[in-house]
């Protein structure tokens, strides 16, 4: 896959010739993006031409709100190593600036849609493109005056619900990490490497690996979880605590921090990625350190058998 960064307005002859082009933000790569990248994909299959997604570099809501807090389920990085994976040839990510969000529909259609040489637009039935009473999916026909065709993907829902970018976030803020998993079609990650605590976890007989974390991602609620590690390119059980540890702290600061199951290694400074698959409990303030081992005692024992039990989910 190649990884295009433009700037508007598009230039032409980015590729040879024309593409299959789909459209969206595509935060977190859901089960209606893979909807739509698949249809996007068997059109360009039957075309005989490349696919191409296009995404803009930052949040729309960004630039629109001036949303500086705007929260992410995928970095940049998360999000085009997933289109990679699903077969995409060209990720264009356009940048999403004040002056880009001011243009017009047709000068979107125009200058974007056109310049990128698209046989084909694949978008869902709510993509807009400009101000949406104007520049939505019922009005892209006017706009293209017939230069490509269109595929306008309907919503996809679970369980009579829609599946989307917002409602994961609600879901992965919330602690529901299985409801994120059955919307996204993977578990939620985070990655980062691997930064100094205080040393408490040694003392504990669980030592934690603290995550440094991209802080634009999306942060699962306080609280206990089973989750996966990964160090060193492989895959370990664990259990991760988000949280103040006000049993310990007098900071309002919020850690995460894994106790990685039968693993014993120095890892500071390293990458670690988190598997989010299940909340266990919340944060509790102990009268102090004895009550809280014992706690993480059986926390292992919980999570442990949770993983005996729900080997791939
Ligand atoms: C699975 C797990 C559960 C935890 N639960 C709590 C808790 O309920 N209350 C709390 O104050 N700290 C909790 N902690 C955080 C510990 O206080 C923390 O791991 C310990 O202070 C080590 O900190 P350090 O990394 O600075 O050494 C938990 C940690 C883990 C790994
Ligand atoms: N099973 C394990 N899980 C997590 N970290 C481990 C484990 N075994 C060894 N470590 C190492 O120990 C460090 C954590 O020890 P801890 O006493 O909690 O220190 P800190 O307060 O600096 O996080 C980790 O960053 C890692 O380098």
């Amino acid at each position: 896959m190649q990884e295009i960064h433009l700037t508007y307005p598009v230039k032409e002859d980015i590729t040879p010739g024309q593409v299959v082009l789909a459209l969206g933000f595509f935060d977190g790569v859901h089960m209606g993006h893979q909807h739509l990248i698949s249809v996007a994909k068997q059109e360009a299959r039957k075309k005989h031409l490349p696919l191409m997604v296009m995404t803009f570099d930052r949040h729309p809501s960004e630039v629109y709100a001036k949303n500086n807090d705007f929260i992410y389920i995928d970095s940049l990085k998360e999000k085009t190593d997933k289109m990679a994976k699903l077969g995409v040839d060209y990720l264009i990510i356009l940048k999403f600036t004040k002056s880009f969000s001011k243009i017009s529909g047709q000068d979107f259609v125009d200058n974007v849609i056109v310049k990128l040489k698209a046989a084909t637009v694949v978008a869902g039935f709510d993509y807009t493109y400009g101000p949406k009473e104007k520049a939505n999916m019922k009005h892209l026909p006017e706009f293209a005056k017939g230069r490509f065709n269109i595929i306008k993907v309907p919503k996809q829902t679970f369980e009579g619900k829609k599946i989307g970018s917002t409602e994961i976030r609600k879901a992965i803020t919330n602690g529901q990490m299985e409801l994120a998993y059955d919307l996204l079609g993977h578990h939620y990650v985070m990655s980062g490497t691997v930064g100094h605590g205080k040393r408490n976890g040694h003392k504990l007989g669980f030592p934690t690996a603290n995550l440094i974390w991209q802080d634009k991602k999306a942060v699962p609620k306080i609280g206990v979880y089973a989750t996966q590690t990964k160090v060193n390119g492989k895959w370990y059980n664990s259990m991760t605590s988000v949280g103040y540890n006000v049993t310990i702290n007098q900071e309002r600061k919020i850690y995460i921090e894994s106790n990685i199951f039968d693993f014993n290694e120095n890892i500071y400074d390293q990458p670690i990625a988190i598997k989010w698959f299940k909340y266990t409990r919340g944060e509790v303030k102990f009268d102090g350190l004895d009550s809280l081992k014992k706690q993480l005692e059986k926390d292992q024992t919980q999570i442990k058998d949770y993983f005996a039990c729900n080997l791939e989910k």
